[in-house]
């Protein structure tokens, strides 16, 4: 005999554009998405039993996120995710649960003859703004929002010495090393009870997002790194202390490597330590670093 341990349905890769049209001054605003829904609920019978009238469509979940997209603000990402997520739990009694996975593609604003243009925008980046969302019913919303793909480096400024050494260890020690990571980056805000708690902080969820972005990027650029380890937990306790409805922050990091290339073989080249200048940047393997960062002592409430 065999029994469904867990389910959940819906639809992915639901893609959404809104333009925002001022009529006064004539300006646009776009925004770019691709949202996931899961639903999750008294569905265990259109699996057991062919039984499909319990079953949303996922057809029904894209059509509803486009009418809600309509009907609402698609901005902040934490609260559309947050709108998308509770109407199911609310609409269908035997939906109980709902997760909402927005990520935001970035359009920036063109600058033309030295003004912003009003309707013409430019990819610059694939770094894109994340949102997870899950409404349970009688529970209230959980919203995780995050970074991904912010690539950065920097050519000195980063050390890595000091570490386990044994009898498996090659890698020399170093004091001054290319440090380069494609960041990814999370924040849990404490549980929102209703989505009237979450409409009362809209302004906090943007403000996050760029203290979070500026955190991340100062601080890989003046910390005189010793690992990825210690700069990423300093990230973290600032993104901690600058937004009070944050729990916990996590980033994963990887180590993306540059090796020196001895040249020496050619006419005595100097390429190595002091003199390094060209290096080959490592597409495979690389360190991957993560950490999640939570506040000392009791948990905070909204
Ligand atoms: O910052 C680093 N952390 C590590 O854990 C590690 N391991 C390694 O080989 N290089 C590095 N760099």
């Amino acid at each position: 005999m065999s029994e469904l341990s867990y389910a959940r349905y819906g639809k992915d890769n639901i893609r959404l554009y809104k333009v925002h049209k001022d009529p006064s001054t004539g300006i646009q605003s776009v925004v770019e998405m691709t949202v996931c829904i899961l639903l999750e609920g008294d569905i265990d019978t259109s699996y057991t039993a062919a039984d499909n009238s319990v079953v949303v469509a996922t057809d029904t979940q894209k059509q509803t996120c486009y009418i809600l997209a309509k009907q609402n603000p698609v901005t902040p990402p934490e609260l559309f995710a947050a709108i998308v997520s509770d109407h199911f739990v609310q609409t269908y009694s035997h939906i109980h649960a709902a997760h909402v996975k927005v990520i935001v593609h970035k359009w920036s604003r063109m600058t033309v003859e030295g003004k912003p243009h009003p309707h013409s925008f430019f990819r610059d980046g694939e770094e894109t703004r994340l949102v997870e969302a899950v409404a349970r019913e009688g529970k209230g919303i959980s919203l995780k929002s995050g970074i991904k793909d912010l690539l950065v480096l920097k050519s000195t400024g980063s050390a890595f010495y000091g570490f386990h050494r044994d009898e498996y260890t090659q890698l020399p020690e170093t004091w001054d090393r290319i440090l380069s990571t494609s960041v990814e980056a999370h924040w849990q805000w404490s549980l929102f009870p209703t989505l009237a708690d979450v409409k009362k902080e809209i302004p906090k969820f943007d403000q996050a997002f760029v203290d979070a972005r500026t955190i991340t990027m100062e601080t890989f650029a003046k910390d005189n790194s010793a690992s990825v380890q210690n700069t990423m937990y300093k990230m973290s306790e600032q993104i901690l202390a600058k937004a009070p409805l944050v729990e916990a922050v996590s980033y994963s990091l990887p180590n993306k490597h540059y090796f020196e290339i001895n040249l020496s073989w050619h006419k005595g080249l100097k390429n190595t330590g002091k003199d390094a200048e060209v290096f080959a940047p490592q597409s495979n393997p690389n360190g991957l670093i993560e950490c999640t960062v939570t506040r000392k002592g009791p948990k905070s409430k909204l």
